[in-house]
This record gives C-alpha cells, structure tokens and sequence, in this order.
C-alpha cells in the first residue's frame, strides 16, 4: 500500500538523485513543486560543501526555496545557457510504444509558463516524480494560462477544441488564482490525451493563452523515486 510517507520518500530520492547531476559551475533550472524542492534542498548542501552553481527559479516558490537553501540565483537573460533544469510533474505518459512517451503534464501550481521557459532552455530537462504520477496515457486537466480579459473566449475555444474549461479558483481567497505572471488559470478537461503533440499544437495557435501545461518532447530523462531507489527513464 502506497503510504504519505513512502511518496514523501520517493520524492526526496528523486530529487537528490537529480541533484547529483550538477557539476561545478553550471546553471542550473529549479523547478517548482514539492518534489523539484529536494533537489533544491539537495543543491543546497552541495553548495554548503563547496560546490559552485547559479540557479534559475521558475516561481515564486522555487525562488525563495533556493533563497533559503542558500542558492545564488540569475536570470536566463544573464547567463549563455542553462546546463540542467530539475523539475516534477503533475503526469507522465510512461507508455514506451505511445506516441507520447515522457510528454507531461505540469502546471498543477500554476507555474508551468516559466517552468516551459526554463526547462525547454536547458541542455538536459530531468523530470523528478514519484510512481503516482506515471499514466500510460495523459488525462489530467490541462493548465492553461490565459490572460485575463481573455478567459471566456479561450474557455470557448477550449470546448470548441472538445475540452471542459474550468476557471481554476484560489483555494485561501475569493476570486479565481493569479499566477506569477498576473494572468489566470483555466484548467481544461480532454479525457485520455492519445496525441499530446497535436493538442499541444492547438493549444498553442488560441489567442489570449501565453502557455499551457502539456510539455510534448522537452523532458530528457524521468526519475522516479521508489520504495528502494530510483528508476530511471532516458528518452
Ligand atoms: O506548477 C507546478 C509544477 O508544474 C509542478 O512541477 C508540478 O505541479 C509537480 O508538483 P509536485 O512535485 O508537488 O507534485
């Protein structure tokens, strides 16, 4: 039985597995999300024993995560390029003969815009998740960022498209959520995605939406975190 605690440890190895993979001297991209901050954690330490490395932070979140695990922090028009980027995800299509394979969906805390940014800019994109997150098809509702005067007409495009938009709502205030960017979150519901790059593409071309959460061939490998390691996808 999958407990709290054995999917807390799963997320940790995962993120100090990936945490491994910076070398001195690299930019590095920092995810946002519960899994994405034990590597944060992890690169934390790495620093405290002498390691050299800027990051990138892709919210808010990750932002003052790496602020508190001592971190030096840059921006991508700082630096030439972004050696690693670690990040979770909400879903993982894990089907090897899928069109799909390794395409995710993120954005389950509104920070997929930079996150897509970040990532889709480093040499290796290296995905951290526990096993809950696998799915052999994608069928997670897709974030899409939207600009605010445009949220019913994207919401109309979407069910044009066949999805079911839902304005995403804070949970601790009255009014819907704002991301980082100022924008809104439309959370859009496709049923089983057998084509992400297709809708992708689609979501794409919608005026008013500035980025949506399917990720289709950025991520370069997956770790996934076990009861007793960590499994690793190459893609
Ligand atoms: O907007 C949030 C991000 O896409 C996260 O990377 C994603 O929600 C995964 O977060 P967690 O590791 O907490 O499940």
């Amino acid at each position: 039985m999958k407990t709290a605690g054995g999917t807390t440890e799963a997320k940790r190895r995962a993120g100090k597995r990936a945490a491994h993979e910076v070398e001195d001297g690299f930019v590095v991209g920092l995810g946002t999300g519960s899994t994405a901050a034990y590597a944060i954690d992890a690169i934390g330490r790495a620093i405290d024993d002498g390691l050299e490395v800027q990051g990138i932070p892709t919210s808010f979140q990750s932002r003052r995560r790496a602020l508190e695990a001592g971190i030096p922090l840059t921006t991508l028009d700082a630096v030439d390029g972004v050696d690693l980027a670690i990040d979770g995800a909400d879903q993982i299509a894990d089907d090897p003969d899928s069109n799909g394979y390794g395409a995710l969906i993120k954005g389950g805390g509104a920070a997929h815009t930079r996150e897509k940014l970040v990532d889709s800019a480093a040499d290796r994109f290296v995905v951290v998740a526990d096993p809950s997150k696998l799915e052999s098809v994608l069928e997670r509702a897709i974030p899409v960022e939207v600009i605010p005067d445009a949220h019913t007409v994207v919401a109309e495009r979407l069910r044009d498209l066949g999805g079911e938009p839902t304005l995403r709502d804070a949970e601790r205030k009255d009014g819907p959520v704002v991301t980082d960017n100022g924008n809104l979150v439309v959370d859009c519901a496709f049923g089983p995605i057998e084509e992400p790059e297709t809708l992708a593409t689609r979501l794409s071309r919608l005026p008013g939406v500035v980025e949506h959460g399917l990720f289709v061939g950025l991520a370069d490998a997956t770790y996934v975190g076990t009861a007793d390691g960590v499994d690793v996808r190459e893609y």
